[in-house]
Protein backbone atom coordinates (compact mmCIF):
# COMPACT_ATOMS: atom_id res chain seq x y z
CA UNK A 1 0.00 0.00 0.00
CA UNK A 2 1.71 3.28 -1.30
CA UNK A 3 1.66 6.33 1.63
CA UNK A 4 -1.27 8.21 1.74
CA UNK A 5 0.32 11.95 1.41
CA UNK A 6 -2.87 13.52 1.62
CA UNK A 7 -6.01 12.66 3.31
CA UNK A 8 -8.97 14.74 3.04
CA UNK A 9 -11.46 14.19 5.55
CA UNK A 10 -15.12 14.81 5.78
CA UNK A 11 -14.43 18.53 4.66
CA UNK A 12 -17.43 20.65 4.55
CA UNK A 13 -17.05 24.17 3.64
CA UNK A 14 -19.77 26.65 4.07
CA UNK A 15 -19.61 30.69 3.54
CA UNK A 16 -21.95 33.35 4.93
CA UNK A 17 -23.62 34.89 2.08
CA UNK A 18 -25.11 38.38 2.04
CA UNK A 19 -25.30 37.71 6.04
CA UNK A 20 -28.64 35.74 4.86
CA UNK A 21 -28.20 32.35 4.03
CA UNK A 22 -25.37 30.11 5.06
CA UNK A 23 -24.22 28.37 1.67
CA UNK A 24 -22.75 25.13 1.69
CA UNK A 25 -20.04 25.03 -1.00
CA UNK A 26 -18.21 21.74 -0.47
CA UNK A 27 -20.20 18.71 1.65
CA UNK A 28 -18.79 15.69 3.07
CA UNK A 29 -15.83 15.65 1.02
CA UNK A 30 -13.52 12.50 1.59
CA UNK A 31 -10.33 12.02 -0.68
CA UNK A 32 -7.16 10.31 -0.23
CA UNK A 33 -3.92 10.66 -2.81
CA UNK A 34 -1.03 8.40 -2.45
CA UNK A 35 2.64 8.97 -3.30
CA UNK A 36 2.64 8.73 -7.51
CA UNK A 37 -0.50 9.77 -8.29
CA UNK A 38 -1.42 12.57 -10.15
CA UNK A 39 -5.25 13.64 -9.54
CA UNK A 40 -7.39 15.61 -11.75
CA UNK A 41 -10.34 17.50 -10.41
CA UNK A 42 -13.00 18.08 -12.41
CA UNK A 43 -16.49 19.86 -12.02
CA UNK A 44 -18.95 22.72 -13.54
CA UNK A 45 -17.88 26.37 -12.99
CA UNK A 46 -18.20 27.56 -9.62
CA UNK A 47 -18.76 24.10 -7.97
CA UNK A 48 -16.04 24.58 -5.50
CA UNK A 49 -12.83 22.96 -7.25
CA UNK A 50 -10.11 26.27 -6.67
CA UNK A 51 -12.26 26.12 -2.79
CA UNK A 52 -11.15 22.21 -2.34
CA UNK A 53 -7.62 22.86 -3.72
CA UNK A 54 -6.92 25.87 -1.50
CA UNK A 55 -8.83 24.24 1.53
CA UNK A 56 -5.80 21.30 0.75
CA UNK A 57 -3.32 24.24 0.40
CA UNK A 58 -4.26 25.34 3.73
CA UNK A 59 -4.96 28.49 2.69
CA UNK A 60 -8.59 28.67 3.65
CA UNK A 61 -9.76 26.11 6.63
CA UNK A 62 -12.78 24.09 5.98
CA UNK A 63 -15.54 24.66 8.45
CA UNK A 64 -15.78 21.22 9.17
CA UNK A 65 -13.71 17.85 8.54
CA UNK A 66 -9.37 18.26 8.21
CA UNK A 67 -6.59 18.11 5.93
CA UNK A 68 -4.14 15.41 6.71
CA UNK A 69 -0.39 15.69 5.04
CA UNK A 70 1.83 12.52 5.61
CA UNK A 71 -0.96 11.82 8.58
CA UNK A 72 -0.71 14.97 10.52
CA UNK A 73 -3.76 17.11 10.48
CA UNK A 74 -2.33 20.61 8.98
CA UNK A 75 -2.73 23.47 10.80
CA UNK A 76 -2.30 27.07 8.89
CA UNK A 77 -0.10 26.15 5.52
CA UNK A 78 0.53 22.76 4.47
CA UNK A 79 4.06 22.65 4.78
CA UNK A 80 4.11 19.85 1.63
CA UNK A 81 2.37 21.52 -0.54
CA UNK A 82 3.82 24.25 -3.50
CA UNK A 83 1.15 25.54 -5.84
CA UNK A 84 1.09 27.07 -9.64
CA UNK A 85 -1.75 29.70 -10.67
CA UNK A 86 -3.98 29.92 -13.73
CA UNK A 87 -2.74 33.49 -13.65
CA UNK A 88 0.91 32.63 -13.18
CA UNK A 89 0.96 35.38 -10.60
CA UNK A 90 4.56 36.43 -11.16
CA UNK A 91 6.40 39.59 -9.30
CA UNK A 92 6.67 41.80 -12.44
CA UNK A 93 9.33 43.65 -11.13
CA UNK A 94 11.80 40.84 -10.62
CA UNK A 95 13.46 38.79 -13.25
CA UNK A 96 13.10 35.43 -14.08
CA UNK A 97 16.07 34.15 -11.92
CA UNK A 98 14.20 36.35 -9.26
CA UNK A 99 11.28 35.10 -9.19
CA UNK A 100 12.31 30.84 -9.45
CA UNK A 101 14.52 32.18 -6.19
CA UNK A 102 11.49 33.69 -4.58
CA UNK A 103 10.70 30.04 -4.28
CA UNK A 104 13.57 29.09 -2.42
CA UNK A 105 13.56 31.81 0.31
CA UNK A 106 12.77 29.56 2.89
CA UNK A 107 15.39 26.89 1.90
CA UNK A 108 18.35 27.06 4.58
CA UNK A 109 20.98 27.46 1.41
CA UNK A 110 24.08 29.43 0.85
CA UNK A 111 22.73 32.32 -1.95
CA UNK A 112 25.14 30.99 -4.69
CA UNK A 113 23.32 27.30 -4.00
CA UNK A 114 20.36 29.18 -4.24
CA UNK A 115 20.89 30.72 -7.45
CA UNK A 116 22.18 27.45 -9.07
CA UNK A 117 19.40 25.29 -8.09
CA UNK A 118 17.11 28.41 -9.41
CA UNK A 119 19.25 28.12 -12.87
CA UNK A 120 18.96 24.22 -12.78
CA UNK A 121 15.38 24.51 -12.89
CA UNK A 122 15.59 28.00 -15.37
CA UNK A 123 16.67 25.40 -17.48
CA UNK A 124 14.39 22.45 -16.62
CA UNK A 125 11.81 24.25 -17.61
CA UNK A 126 12.92 24.98 -20.83
CA UNK A 127 13.51 28.73 -19.88
CA UNK A 128 17.54 28.81 -20.18
CA UNK A 129 18.39 31.85 -21.91
CA UNK A 130 15.97 34.02 -20.28
CA UNK A 131 16.75 34.09 -16.80
CA UNK A 132 17.15 38.40 -16.99
CA UNK A 133 14.10 38.67 -18.24
CA UNK A 134 11.10 40.29 -16.69
CA UNK A 135 7.78 38.53 -16.65
CA UNK A 136 6.55 41.35 -19.20
CA UNK A 137 9.02 40.40 -21.65
CA UNK A 138 7.72 37.00 -21.98
CA UNK A 139 5.03 35.07 -23.74
CA UNK A 140 2.05 33.44 -21.73
CA UNK A 141 3.16 30.39 -22.12
CA UNK A 142 6.74 31.27 -20.94
CA UNK A 143 5.80 32.92 -18.10
CA UNK A 144 3.98 30.23 -16.96
CA UNK A 145 7.00 28.23 -17.19
CA UNK A 146 8.39 30.56 -14.77
CA UNK A 147 5.18 29.85 -12.38
CA UNK A 148 5.94 26.11 -12.41
CA UNK A 149 9.63 26.84 -11.92
CA UNK A 150 8.74 29.00 -8.90
CA UNK A 151 6.97 26.19 -7.41
CA UNK A 152 8.95 23.69 -8.16
CA UNK A 153 12.02 25.55 -6.79
CA UNK A 154 10.12 24.74 -2.72
CA UNK A 155 10.76 20.63 -4.35
CA UNK A 156 7.35 20.49 -2.54
CA UNK A 157 6.16 16.52 -2.14
CA UNK A 158 2.74 17.85 -3.63
CA UNK A 159 2.46 20.00 -6.82
CA UNK A 160 -0.93 21.56 -6.78
CA UNK A 161 -2.35 23.90 -10.13
CA UNK A 162 -5.11 25.44 -10.48
CA UNK A 163 -5.86 25.71 -14.44
CA UNK A 164 -2.63 25.63 -15.13
CA UNK A 165 -3.07 25.92 -18.92
CA UNK A 166 -6.72 27.78 -19.18
CA UNK A 167 -4.99 31.28 -19.94
CA UNK A 168 -2.91 29.65 -22.65
CA UNK A 169 -3.30 29.09 -25.86
CA UNK A 170 -3.86 25.72 -27.51
CA UNK A 171 -0.35 24.86 -28.70
CA UNK A 172 1.45 26.88 -25.98
CA UNK A 173 -0.45 24.43 -23.71
CA UNK A 174 -0.43 21.31 -25.52
CA UNK A 175 4.00 21.97 -25.44
CA UNK A 176 3.75 22.96 -21.95
CA UNK A 177 1.77 19.83 -20.70
CA UNK A 178 4.14 17.90 -22.69
CA UNK A 179 6.93 19.13 -20.96
CA UNK A 180 5.22 18.81 -17.81
CA UNK A 181 4.48 15.42 -17.98
CA UNK A 182 8.22 14.40 -19.40
CA UNK A 183 9.44 16.08 -15.89
CA UNK A 184 6.71 14.29 -13.82
CA UNK A 185 7.10 10.45 -15.41
CA UNK A 186 11.15 10.45 -16.01
CA UNK A 187 11.42 11.74 -12.29
CA UNK A 188 13.26 14.85 -13.11
CA UNK A 189 11.36 16.44 -10.29
CA UNK A 190 11.27 14.88 -6.90
CA UNK A 191 7.23 15.90 -6.47
CA UNK A 192 5.84 12.47 -5.17
CA UNK A 193 2.04 13.91 -6.11
CA UNK A 194 0.20 16.23 -8.03
CA UNK A 195 -3.48 17.75 -7.98
CA UNK A 196 -4.99 19.46 -10.37
CA UNK A 197 -7.86 21.65 -11.19
CA UNK A 198 -8.98 21.75 -14.56
CA UNK A 199 -11.91 22.52 -17.44
CA UNK A 200 -10.52 20.16 -19.72
CA UNK A 201 -11.74 16.65 -19.16
CA UNK A 202 -9.19 15.76 -22.02
CA UNK A 203 -6.65 17.28 -20.21
CA UNK A 204 -7.37 15.07 -17.19
CA UNK A 205 -7.47 11.94 -19.37
CA UNK A 206 -4.12 13.05 -21.32
CA UNK A 207 -2.36 13.68 -18.01
CA UNK A 208 -3.60 12.42 -14.68
CA UNK A 209 -3.77 8.72 -13.16
CA UNK A 210 -7.33 9.82 -11.62
CA UNK A 211 -9.88 12.18 -12.35
CA UNK A 212 -12.29 13.19 -9.34
CA UNK A 213 -15.64 14.43 -10.39
CA UNK A 214 -17.42 16.89 -8.41
CA UNK A 215 -20.84 17.83 -8.61
CA UNK A 216 -22.50 22.04 -8.05
CA UNK A 217 -24.42 23.09 -5.20
CA UNK A 218 -23.28 21.64 -2.66
CA UNK A 219 -19.70 20.10 -4.58
CA UNK A 220 -19.61 16.09 -3.39
CA UNK A 221 -17.40 13.77 -5.45
CA UNK A 222 -19.38 12.27 -7.78
CA UNK A 223 -16.92 9.76 -8.87
CA UNK A 224 -13.83 9.01 -8.89
CA UNK A 225 -12.36 7.17 -12.07
CA UNK A 226 -9.02 5.66 -12.78
CA UNK A 227 -7.07 6.44 -15.78
CA UNK A 228 -4.90 3.43 -16.73
CA UNK A 229 -3.97 4.32 -20.04
CA UNK A 230 0.06 4.16 -20.66
CA UNK A 231 1.62 7.17 -21.30
CA UNK A 232 1.90 8.74 -23.64
CA UNK A 233 -1.79 8.98 -24.55
CA UNK A 234 -3.01 9.51 -28.08
CA UNK A 235 -6.29 11.66 -28.21
CA UNK A 236 -7.79 9.47 -31.13
CA UNK A 237 -7.31 5.99 -29.18
CA UNK A 238 -10.94 5.01 -28.90
CA UNK A 239 -10.01 3.91 -25.09
CA UNK A 240 -9.51 7.56 -24.03
CA UNK A 241 -12.41 8.89 -26.34
CA UNK A 242 -14.48 6.43 -24.73
CA UNK A 243 -13.30 7.50 -20.90
CA UNK A 244 -13.31 11.50 -22.38
CA UNK A 245 -17.00 10.45 -23.29
CA UNK A 246 -17.57 8.84 -20.11
CA UNK A 247 -16.55 11.57 -17.94
CA UNK A 248 -18.78 14.39 -20.25
CA UNK A 249 -21.93 11.81 -19.44
CA UNK A 250 -21.24 11.57 -15.53
CA UNK A 251 -21.10 15.46 -15.60
CA UNK A 252 -24.46 16.11 -17.93
CA UNK A 253 -26.27 12.85 -16.10
CA UNK A 254 -25.47 14.93 -12.79
CA UNK A 255 -27.34 17.77 -14.09
CA UNK A 256 -30.58 16.22 -14.81
CA UNK A 257 -30.77 14.91 -11.34
CA UNK A 258 -30.57 18.27 -9.67
CA UNK A 259 -32.90 19.57 -12.80
CA UNK A 260 -35.30 16.56 -11.09
CA UNK A 261 -34.84 18.06 -8.05
CA UNK A 262 -35.77 21.15 -8.71
CA UNK A 263 -39.16 19.92 -9.49
CA UNK A 264 -39.53 18.36 -5.56
CA UNK A 265 -37.96 20.87 -3.65
CA UNK A 266 -40.55 23.78 -4.43
CA UNK A 267 -38.91 26.02 -2.07
CA UNK A 268 -35.42 26.13 -3.29
CA UNK A 269 -34.91 27.69 -6.38
CA UNK A 270 -32.61 25.93 -8.26
CA UNK A 271 -29.83 27.93 -10.63
CA UNK A 272 -30.32 27.87 -14.73
CA UNK A 273 -27.61 26.97 -17.02
CA UNK A 274 -26.26 30.34 -17.93
CA UNK A 275 -26.73 29.89 -21.91
CA UNK A 276 -27.69 32.72 -23.48
CA UNK A 277 -30.55 32.68 -26.13
CA UNK A 278 -28.72 33.00 -29.39
CA UNK A 279 -26.23 30.53 -28.21
CA UNK A 280 -29.09 27.89 -27.54
CA UNK A 281 -30.93 28.76 -30.69
CA UNK A 282 -27.61 28.12 -32.95
CA UNK A 283 -26.79 24.81 -30.80
CA UNK A 284 -30.42 23.70 -31.79
CA UNK A 285 -30.24 24.37 -35.22
CA UNK A 286 -26.63 22.40 -35.08
CA UNK A 287 -27.82 19.10 -33.62
CA UNK A 288 -31.06 19.24 -36.14
CA UNK A 289 -28.41 19.56 -39.03
CA UNK A 290 -26.34 16.58 -37.88
CA UNK A 291 -29.82 14.32 -37.76
CA UNK A 292 -30.02 11.76 -35.52
CA UNK A 293 -27.72 11.04 -31.96
CA UNK A 294 -24.58 13.55 -32.31
CA UNK A 295 -21.39 12.86 -29.71
CA UNK A 296 -20.81 15.28 -27.09
CA UNK A 297 -17.44 15.28 -26.89
CA UNK A 298 -16.96 16.03 -30.15
CA UNK A 299 -19.45 18.34 -30.64
CA UNK A 300 -17.51 20.57 -27.79
CA UNK A 301 -14.45 19.95 -29.93
CA UNK A 302 -16.25 21.33 -32.56
CA UNK A 303 -17.67 24.49 -31.06
CA UNK A 304 -14.03 25.03 -29.70
CA UNK A 305 -16.34 26.49 -26.72
CA UNK A 306 -14.58 26.18 -22.96
CA UNK A 307 -16.42 22.97 -21.42
CA UNK A 308 -18.36 25.33 -18.57
CA UNK A 309 -20.29 27.06 -21.88
CA UNK A 310 -20.96 24.23 -23.29
CA UNK A 311 -22.08 22.15 -21.13
CA UNK A 312 -24.60 25.31 -20.28
CA UNK A 313 -26.02 24.55 -23.45
CA UNK A 314 -26.26 21.02 -23.45
CA UNK A 315 -28.11 21.67 -19.73
CA UNK A 316 -30.20 24.55 -20.85
CA UNK A 317 -31.50 22.35 -23.84
CA UNK A 318 -32.03 19.55 -21.36
CA UNK A 319 -34.04 21.84 -18.79
CA UNK A 320 -36.34 23.33 -21.88
CA UNK A 321 -37.50 19.41 -23.04
CA UNK A 322 -35.15 20.51 -26.27
CA UNK A 323 -32.75 17.77 -26.04
CA UNK A 324 -32.64 14.35 -24.54
CA UNK A 325 -28.46 13.38 -23.26
CA UNK A 326 -27.45 10.02 -22.47
CA UNK A 327 -24.14 8.16 -22.31
CA UNK A 328 -22.34 11.20 -23.90
CA UNK A 329 -24.71 11.43 -26.82
CA UNK A 330 -26.97 14.29 -27.13
CA UNK A 331 -30.48 14.05 -29.69
CA UNK A 332 -33.08 16.60 -30.30
CA UNK A 333 -37.09 15.97 -28.17
CA UNK A 334 -39.95 16.12 -31.18
CA UNK A 335 -40.25 19.62 -29.87
CA UNK A 336 -36.75 20.51 -29.81
CA UNK A 337 -36.54 19.25 -34.18
CA UNK A 338 -40.24 21.26 -34.04
CA UNK A 339 -37.96 24.58 -32.57
CA UNK A 340 -35.06 24.14 -35.05
CA UNK A 341 -37.57 24.10 -38.22
CA UNK A 342 -39.99 26.34 -37.18
CA UNK A 343 -39.86 30.39 -38.34
CA UNK A 344 -38.46 32.96 -36.06
CA UNK A 345 -42.30 33.74 -34.31
CA UNK A 346 -42.92 29.86 -33.99
CA UNK A 347 -39.65 29.52 -32.26
CA UNK A 348 -40.39 32.10 -29.80
CA UNK A 349 -43.66 30.57 -29.11
CA UNK A 350 -42.26 27.33 -28.37
CA UNK A 351 -39.38 28.35 -26.50
CA UNK A 352 -42.28 30.63 -24.28
CA UNK A 353 -43.68 27.23 -23.25
CA UNK A 354 -40.75 25.66 -22.50
CA UNK A 355 -39.96 28.64 -20.47
CA UNK A 356 -42.89 28.54 -18.47
CA UNK A 357 -42.85 25.06 -17.99
CA UNK A 358 -39.98 24.53 -16.83
CA UNK A 359 -38.51 27.40 -14.95
CA UNK A 360 -40.32 28.31 -12.15
CA UNK A 361 -39.52 32.02 -11.72
CA UNK A 362 -40.63 32.87 -15.07
CA UNK A 363 -44.07 32.63 -14.22
CA UNK A 364 -43.36 34.69 -10.96
CA UNK A 365 -41.93 37.23 -12.97
CA UNK A 366 -44.59 37.53 -15.44
CA UNK A 367 -47.32 37.22 -12.16
CA UNK A 368 -45.78 40.18 -10.93
CA UNK A 369 -45.66 42.37 -13.81
CA UNK A 370 -49.71 41.09 -14.60
CA UNK A 371 -50.28 42.39 -11.04
CA UNK A 372 -49.34 45.66 -11.10
CA UNK A 373 -51.10 48.45 -11.89
CA UNK A 374 -48.31 50.11 -14.90
CA UNK A 375 -46.92 46.58 -15.58
CA UNK A 376 -43.67 47.46 -14.56
CA UNK A 377 -41.01 45.94 -11.77
CA UNK A 378 -37.29 47.40 -11.29
CA UNK A 379 -34.34 44.67 -11.70
CA UNK A 380 -33.70 44.78 -7.74
CA UNK A 381 -37.31 43.74 -6.83
CA UNK A 382 -35.96 40.00 -8.46
CA UNK A 383 -32.48 40.46 -7.66
CA UNK A 384 -33.50 40.83 -3.91
CA UNK A 385 -35.53 37.61 -4.45
CA UNK A 386 -32.41 35.83 -6.16
CA UNK A 387 -29.80 37.07 -3.74
CA UNK A 388 -31.78 35.24 -1.32
CA UNK A 389 -31.59 31.31 -2.73
CA UNK A 390 -27.85 32.30 -4.76
CA UNK A 391 -25.68 34.63 -2.94
CA UNK A 392 -25.28 38.32 -4.81
CA UNK A 393 -22.88 37.49 -7.04
CA UNK A 394 -24.26 34.32 -8.89
CA UNK A 395 -27.99 36.52 -8.24
CA UNK A 396 -26.72 38.80 -10.95
CA UNK A 397 -25.97 36.29 -13.17
CA UNK A 398 -29.47 34.37 -12.85
CA UNK A 399 -31.30 37.19 -13.19
CA UNK A 400 -29.32 38.08 -16.51
CA UNK A 401 -30.05 34.59 -18.17
CA UNK A 402 -33.88 35.11 -16.82
CA UNK A 403 -34.06 38.14 -18.25
CA UNK A 404 -32.53 37.26 -21.47
CA UNK A 405 -34.60 34.14 -22.14
CA UNK A 406 -37.77 36.22 -21.08
CA UNK A 407 -37.31 38.99 -23.77
CA UNK A 408 -36.25 36.66 -26.38
CA UNK A 409 -39.49 34.28 -25.83
CA UNK A 410 -41.27 37.92 -25.56
CA UNK A 411 -42.78 37.32 -22.21
CA UNK A 412 -41.71 40.54 -20.96
CA UNK A 413 -39.43 43.13 -22.03
CA UNK A 414 -36.65 44.95 -20.08
CA UNK A 415 -35.08 48.17 -20.46
CA UNK A 416 -30.93 48.75 -19.22
CA UNK A 417 -30.99 52.49 -18.79
CA UNK A 418 -33.93 52.19 -15.97
CA UNK A 419 -33.43 49.04 -14.93
CA UNK A 420 -37.03 47.95 -15.46
CA UNK A 421 -38.77 45.11 -16.51
CA UNK A 422 -42.12 45.19 -18.33
CA UNK A 423 -45.05 43.86 -20.28
CA UNK A 424 -45.34 45.57 -23.70
CA UNK A 425 -48.65 47.57 -23.78
CA UNK A 426 -49.73 44.75 -26.46
CA UNK A 427 -48.45 41.60 -24.28
CA UNK A 428 -50.57 43.59 -21.46
CA UNK A 429 -53.81 43.87 -23.71
CA UNK A 430 -54.07 40.49 -24.81
CA UNK A 431 -54.01 38.83 -21.22
N1 LIG B 1 -14.91 34.07 0.04
C1 LIG B 1 -16.08 33.63 -0.46
N2 LIG B 1 -17.26 34.04 0.04
C2 LIG B 1 -18.44 33.57 -0.43
N3 LIG B 1 -18.53 32.69 -1.45
C3 LIG B 1 -17.38 32.25 -2.01
C4 LIG B 1 -16.10 32.69 -1.56
N4 LIG B 1 -15.16 32.06 -2.31
C5 LIG B 1 -15.82 31.27 -3.19
N5 LIG B 1 -17.15 31.39 -3.00
C6 LIG B 1 -18.20 30.70 -3.76
O1 LIG B 1 -17.90 29.32 -3.71
C7 LIG B 1 -18.29 28.69 -4.92
C8 LIG B 1 -17.15 27.84 -5.42
O2 LIG B 1 -16.09 28.66 -5.88
P1 LIG B 1 -14.76 28.04 -6.53
O3 LIG B 1 -13.97 29.17 -7.05
O4 LIG B 1 -14.12 27.11 -5.56
O5 LIG B 1 -15.37 27.17 -7.71
P2 LIG B 1 -14.64 26.54 -8.98
O6 LIG B 1 -15.26 25.21 -9.19
O7 LIG B 1 -13.16 26.57 -8.79
O8 LIG B 1 -15.08 27.57 -10.07
P3 LIG B 1 -14.47 27.86 -11.54
O9 LIG B 1 -14.54 26.57 -12.24
O10 LIG B 1 -15.43 28.87 -12.09
O11 LIG B 1 -13.09 28.38 -11.32
C9 LIG B 1 -18.72 29.80 -5.86
O12 LIG B 1 -20.13 29.84 -5.89
C10 LIG B 1 -18.16 31.04 -5.24
O13 LIG B 1 -18.98 32.14 -5.54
Amino acid sequence: MKNILVDVNQVTKKYDVSNKANVTILENINLKIAEGEFVSILGPSGSGKSTLLRIIAGLIAPTQGSVSYNGVPIQGTNPGVSMVFQSFALFPWLTVLENVKVGLENKSLLDEEKERKALEIIDMVGLDGFKGAYPKELSGGMRQRVGIGRALAMEPDILLMDEPFSALDVLTAENLKRDLLELWMEKKIPTKSIIMVTHSIEEAVYMSDRAVVLSRDPARIIVDIPITLRHWREKQDPRFTELVDKIYSILTHRETKSVIVSDTQKKKLQPIPEAPSGALTGFIELLDDLGNKADLYKLADQFSLNLEDFLHIVEATRLLGLANVQQGDIDLTPTGHQFAEANVLERKDIFKQQVLEHVPMMEKILWTLQSKSNNKMPREFFNEIYKQHFGAEEAEHQLDITIDWGRYAELFAYEEATKQLFLEPEESQEE
